[in-house]
């Protein structure tokens, strides 16, 4: 039996919302007996597991509790409640650019991102012209990184992201913000990295993408899971149409699947 590569028991994550922003706001609204602030589960009560190997697609609609999933994946958040565990080298796409020093060339970027996402001095140098290649900065290269559109810095956090050797490689296509032959380029790689074996957790909110990597898909609703399953039913609840369609629903993990609506971005 494959070794589990995720597995996520019960996790929840509490954000604080607050409503007022100044100190005196606070005081005031203190003194009418007003709420000042207000907590919720961006994610709430998940569970699942992923198997080596696996691509998972995880979708919902913006503000479902996505990116903070994932964050609880790669272990730049910690659940509140609950547990993740996983097993393997993690790379990705998460928060790219994060660790970019703006005063630095590109270049200098690079290695930064590269010793950040523990790769070795020997691995960066064997794979540096790759990187470069494949980020296609030209001699934007040498500029630093406060120069840089957003599109140029996405390239620059992807490029040293998927050069990477994972185990479990984490993608949000919301970063990837380069252009369309760029957006082509990544595609190509992560169907390399797909077919070498590396367990896949991307969000994206097109179908088309979806379905051409994913062997499963993950939905979000308010932070709680409410579909796990095939490609094809999970991409029908996230339908445009208002009414919950005929046998849309399913279960997962005993829980009622409800219809999901909403905006979807064109496919790549
Ligand atoms: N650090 C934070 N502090 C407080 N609230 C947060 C924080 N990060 C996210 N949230 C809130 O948690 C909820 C889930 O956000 P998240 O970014 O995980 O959603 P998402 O499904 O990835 O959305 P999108 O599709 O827009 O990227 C949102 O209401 C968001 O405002």
């Amino acid at each position: 039996m494959a070794a589990n590569f995720i597995e996520v028991r019960n996790a929840t994550k509490t954000f604080r919302m607050q409503y007022h922003r100044s100190m005196k706001q606070m005081a005031i609204a203190k003194v009418k007996g007003q709420r000042t602030h207000d907590v919720f589960n961006a994610v709430d009560d998940v569970s699942f597991t992923v198997e080596q190997g696996e691509a998972i697609g995880l979708m919902g609609l913006n503000g479902s509790g996505k990116s903070t999933l994932l964050k609880l994946v790669s272990g730049v958040m910690r659940p509140d409640a609950g547990s993740v565990l996983t097993r393997g080298r993690i790379a990705g796409l998460i928060a790219t650019g994060a660790g970019f020093d703006p005063l630095l060339t590109g270049r200098e970027n690079l290695w930064l991102q590269a010793a950040i996402l523990g790769m070795s001095e020997a691995e960066t140098r064997r794979k540096f012209d790759e990187i470069v290649a494949f980020a296609n900065l030209g001699k934007f290269l040498e500029t630093p990184v406060t120069y840089y559109s957003s599109g140029m810095k996405a390239r620059l956090g992807f490029a040293v992201a998927i050069h990477v050797d994972s185990d479990i490689f984490i993608a949000d296509e919301a970063l990837a913000v380069g252009d369309r032959p760029f957006k082509r380029k990544c595609k190509k790689k992560m169907d390399e990295i797909k077919a070498s074996g590396t367990t896949i957790f991307y969000v994206s909110h097109s179908p088309g993408a979806v379905r051409d990597l994913c062997s499963r898909v993950l939905v979000l609703e308010k932070g709680r899971l409410v579909f796990d399953g095939g490609v094809d039913e999970g991409i029908q609840l996230l339908k445009y149409d208002d009414k919950p369609k005929k046998g849309a629903a399913a279960t997962a993990g005993g829980a009622t699947v409800t219809n999901v609506n909403g905006d979807l971005e064109e496919d790549v």
